[in-house]
């Protein structure tokens, strides 16, 4: 039996999780009420910080993400206190969170950051990796070393970084869509990207590190967290930089995709052997379809929907998140969105008193700005954290605030294949219905760009390459000018729509 929690008149701010959103909260706290402690307390041994923050324009941002002990941050904010032990239970009754390390907490407000997990399509199967933190990251590193063919599901942001990275191994990405980047891109945006992906050798590669991920000093420290089932934050910006990402072969590319099905059955070797006799399929490079048999031993097969079977060394489940809710949060009465985040109001206030929410694990319940949707990123995990912070000091002296502008317009700015990549607003015409039009420039291998307009406003943007427009696009979007006056000539390469616009 667990020792009641006293009642909260003491209260601190206390935030839950060492990542993006949790950091930037609890240092906005700190910096808002420099004479009262602020709580942080995660489950993972590090940190996470943001540093050389630039507003690239009105809502585009920049920043490195470092990973970080949790004494340089007490050490720059000497109010915020890092308990490094993982939450156990929340009892939002007594305004009390009670740690691992056996202690409890008293909280005047709460703000949970306790992120997301990898949602696997097979949990247990230790065939099946998922990519989270820096430890699931190197373990995938390690089995990726002896590995001679994988096979990747799952069609968005890690699929689409691990396929253009992967070396020396086979890959079978396998995708539900007839186009790769579903949750980034439509199909002339895919192609776009394909043609790099299966024409061109990428040469080697050009440095962008933003982020080093550098664990070695604390490895010992992290596996013995890592087995009390504790989790780290998440990866960002340019986490596979310090990784080798190379199989056991010599090769440089291979790759085959599968599109349209789904994984069907996994089978283990054993299990694949004593099954009815099934015909293998091999994997040919992408422009042939054949089929031939596979002669080779594989510790796992999997049979898709299209009734193909390939065998491999593992599979990666880079199928999304599930937020981080359970166990912890267990017997307290959130409202809960479908994605199973917590659900947030404008205030980034959960349906429970004094407990606010922010990052991945939180699902936005409030009506959005129509050029804004929310996606578990990086970016929107540092501003969530931030206007959470916000909203948590002026309620705490009885002040409103208003929502803040970073949610009015949807901005991304990554790097996919090598290619810069900014998407903007409802930048798949999300939501749009059939009522809109696409205006397209594209120049094989160097840019492709996309405007979605409705009733002549732009609503968003799909800008790959250094086309220099995501300023002007940007305002655009923001002001909502009717452009239906200049039809196509908004992305006539020979006009310089900046001086246009400007
Ligand atoms: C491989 C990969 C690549 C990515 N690349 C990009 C990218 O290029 N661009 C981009 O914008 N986004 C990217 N993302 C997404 C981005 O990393 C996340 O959206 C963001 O980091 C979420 O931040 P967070 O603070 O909400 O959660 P997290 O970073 O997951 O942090 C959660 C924190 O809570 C702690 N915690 C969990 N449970 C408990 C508990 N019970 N008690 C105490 N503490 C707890 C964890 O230890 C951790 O410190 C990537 C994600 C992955 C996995
Ligand atoms: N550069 C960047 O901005 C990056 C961002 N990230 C972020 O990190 C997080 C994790 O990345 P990731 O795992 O790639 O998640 P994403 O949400 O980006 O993509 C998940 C993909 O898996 C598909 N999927 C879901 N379930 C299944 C299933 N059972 N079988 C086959 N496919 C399935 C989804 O399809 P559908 O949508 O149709 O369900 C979608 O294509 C995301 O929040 C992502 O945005 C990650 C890497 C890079």
């Amino acid at each position: 039996m667990e020792a009641p929690c006293s009642p909260p008149t003491a209260g601190k701010f206390v935030v839950v999780g060492g990542g993006i959103a949790g950091v930037t909260c609890a240092e906005q706290l700190a910096i808002n009420f420099p004479s009262e402690d602020i709580l942080l307390i995660t489950a993972s041994p590090v940190i996470k910080a943001v540093t050389n923050f630039k507003q690239v324009s009105k809502v585009l941002e920049e920043f490195d993400v470092e990973e970080q002990p949790s004494t340089m941050l007490e050490n720059r904010f000497p109010n915020i206190k890092v308990i490094e032990s993982g939450v156990k239970q929340l009892k939002s009754k007594e305004h009390c969170v009670l740690t691992e390390d056996g202690n409890q907490h008293i909280y005047k407000k709460l703000c949970l950051c306790a992120g997301a997990k990898p949602k696997l399509i097979c949990e247990g199967n230790p065939y099946v990796l998922g990519i989270r933190d820096t430890d699931s990251a190197q373990e995938f590193q390690k089995q990726l070393t002896k590995a001679k063919r994988i096979m990747i599901i799952g069609n968005g942001g890690i699929a689409l970084e691990l396929v253009y990275e992967i070396e020396g191994c086979e890959v079978i990405w396998v995708i539900k869509d007839k186009a790769i980047g579903n949750t980034f891109f439509d199909a002339g945006a895919a192609e776009f990207l394909t043609s790099k992906l299966i024409d061109e050798k990428p040469e080697a590669k050009i440095a962008q590190k933003r982020t080093r991920y550098t664990t070695e000093g604390r490895k010992k420290e992290t596996q013995a967290r890592a087995s009390a089932g504790n989790v780290g934050s998440a990866l960002g910006p340019d986490w596979h930089e310090g990784l080798d990402l190379k199989g056991a072969k010599e090769f440089s590319h291979k790759i085959h995709i599968e599109t349209m099905c789904e994984v069907k059955k996994i089978y283990l070797q054993e299990e694949f052997r004593i099954s009815e006799k099934k015909s293998l399929t091999f994997p040919r490079d992408h422009h042939d379809q054949s089929v031939t048999t596979d002669k080779e031993i594989w510790p796992v097969y999997v049979e898709l929907t299209n009734e193909k079977i390939y065998g491999c060394d593992f599979i990666v489940s880079a199928t999304g998140v599930t937020p981080n809710t359970e166990p912890f949060l267990c017997g307290n009465n959130f409202d809960v969105g479908e994605d199973g985040g917590l659900k947030v109001d404008d205030h980034m206030h959960t349906s429970l008193p004094d407990i606010y929410a922010a990052g991945d694990i939180c699902t936005a319940a409030w009506h959005p700005s129509p050029v804004w949707q929310q996606m578990r990123l990086w970016t929107q995990a540092r501003q969530m954290g931030w206007y959470a912070a916000k909203c948590m000091a002026a309620a705490s002296v009885g002040e409103s605030i208003d929502m803040d502008f970073s949610f009015e317009l949807f901005a991304h700015v990554t790097k996919f294949f090598n290619y810069k990549v900014v998407l903007l607003g409802k930048y798949n015409a999300q939501g749009l219905g059939s009522n809109h039009e696409l205006l397209l420039r594209c120049t094989k291998g160097q840019e492709y760009i996309k405007a979605v307009l409705q009733n002549g406003r732009m609503m968003g943007a799909v800008l790959i390459g250094e086309t220099d427009l995501e300023e002007t696009f940007e305002n655009l979007i923001l002001n909502q000018m009717n452009l239906s006056a200049y039809g196509e000539d908004l992305l006539d390469p020979n006009i310089d729509i900046e001086d246009y616009f400007d």
